[in-house]
């Protein structure tokens, strides 16, 4: 559905915002772009509705060649593209319904559905009984709801989110997620967000991409990644901190994704090969639908034993990373 596909963008002849950077989104996905601060993430957005243009490489949405694109064609392809801001963006002296208008108008809805169609955004969003509230009487989630409904005012195919969550405390944080996650079902949305928070990534995406000073670090569905030896993704989705040190035991750090995570696997590891083992640490969460986590096991014994109980896990269909030997 989106295609960046090679994309630089320099500043000023020095900042490589984007340093050659591909990223496939699927239609219907919701997509998460993690990075920290300075990564190119804005950047990357910014060029998805062609508010900046590249250096070199392409956008296409939908088959749509953006970069390509001026004037008319280029604001017809903008209003497929629906864009949800971390300050949410609301004109102040306007009710919640008068906003959702107002992005109607602005795609040349005539004046008598105009009403009817922004009351029924806000009815998508769960805020229809607010719809004559200014924005300064709405709380940061319903305000927020707004911008949603106004994104989606134009009936885009594609919904793009900068950091639309990280000026909200996390229970309204994860409703906006909830909200996002089931528009993307109900209506068929492709939805690219951005985000510096793991969490987001866990309670909302399919895929993921790190960027890291303008270039792609890792991308893909988030349970490839996970089952993907030393991911950084994965690591950073489920935290195990720094291994301890122990005297007479190795480390192994487990990753379980769909299937195996609901197996006795560790109990299988203690009943059939008799080994001790020690539970450090473990987080398990549901991502994109299926359970995965990670485990961080004590093996006492000979470096052999840690070997072998490795090899065990590995069959068994566990990521296994050693971190320590005895
Ligand atoms: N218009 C601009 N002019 C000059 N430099 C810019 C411009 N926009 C971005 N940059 C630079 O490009 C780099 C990437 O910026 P960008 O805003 O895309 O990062 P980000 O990952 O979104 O960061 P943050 O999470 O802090 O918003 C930074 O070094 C930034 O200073």
């Amino acid at each position: 559905m989106i295609t960046i596909d090679r994309v630089t963008r320099t500043f000023d002849g020095a900042v490589r915002a984007l340093d050659d950077v591909s990223i496939h989104v699927r239609r219907g996905e919701v997509f998460g772009v993690v990075g920290q601060s300075g990564a190119g993430k804005s950047t990357l957005l910014r060029t998805v509705n062609a508010l900046e243009r590249p250096d070199s490489g392409t956008v296409t949405v939908d088959g749509v060649e953006v970069t390509a694109l001026q004037g008319r064609r280029l604001l017809e392809a903008r209003h497929r593209i629906g864009m949800v801001f971390q300050h949410f963006n609301l004109v102040s002296n306007r009710t919640a319904v008068e906003n959702i208008e107002f992005a109607l108008e602005a795609v040349g809805r005539p004046r008598s559905a105009k009403r009817d169609e922004a009351l029924e955004m806000l009815d998508l969003v769960g805020l229809a009984h607010r719809a004559d509230a200014y924005p300064g009487e709405l709380s940061g989630g319903q305000r927020q709801r707004v911008g949603i409904a106004r994104a989606l005012a134009s009936k885009p195919d594609v919904l793009l989110s900068d950091e639309a969550t990280s000026a909200l405390d996390p229970d309204t944080t994860r409703q906006i997620l909830a909200l996002i996650r089931r528009l993307s079902r109900d209506l068929g949305l492709t939805v690219l967000l951005i985000t510096h928070e793991m969490d987001v990534v866990k309670q909302v995406c399919d895929s993921a991409a790190l960027l890291e000073q303008g270039r792609v670090v890792e991308q893909g569905p988030l349970l490839d990644l996970v089952r993907t030896k030393g991911s950084r993704l994965a690591h950073d989705l489920f935290p195990l901190g720094e291994a301890p040190e122990l005297p007479g035991y190795g480390v192994l750090d487990l990753t379980f994704a769909g299937g195996e995570a609901e197996r006795p696997t560790i109990a299988m590891l203690a009943r059939d090969l008799g080994i001790d083992v020690s539970i450090l640490g473990a987080t398990i969460e549901t991502i994109a639908g299926e359970q995965a986590g990670r485990t961080r096991l004590a093996i006492p014994g000979e470096p052999g034993v840690v070997e072998r109980a490795a090899r065990f896990l590995g069959e068994q269909g566990v990521g296994v990373e050693v971190v320590s030997r005895p």
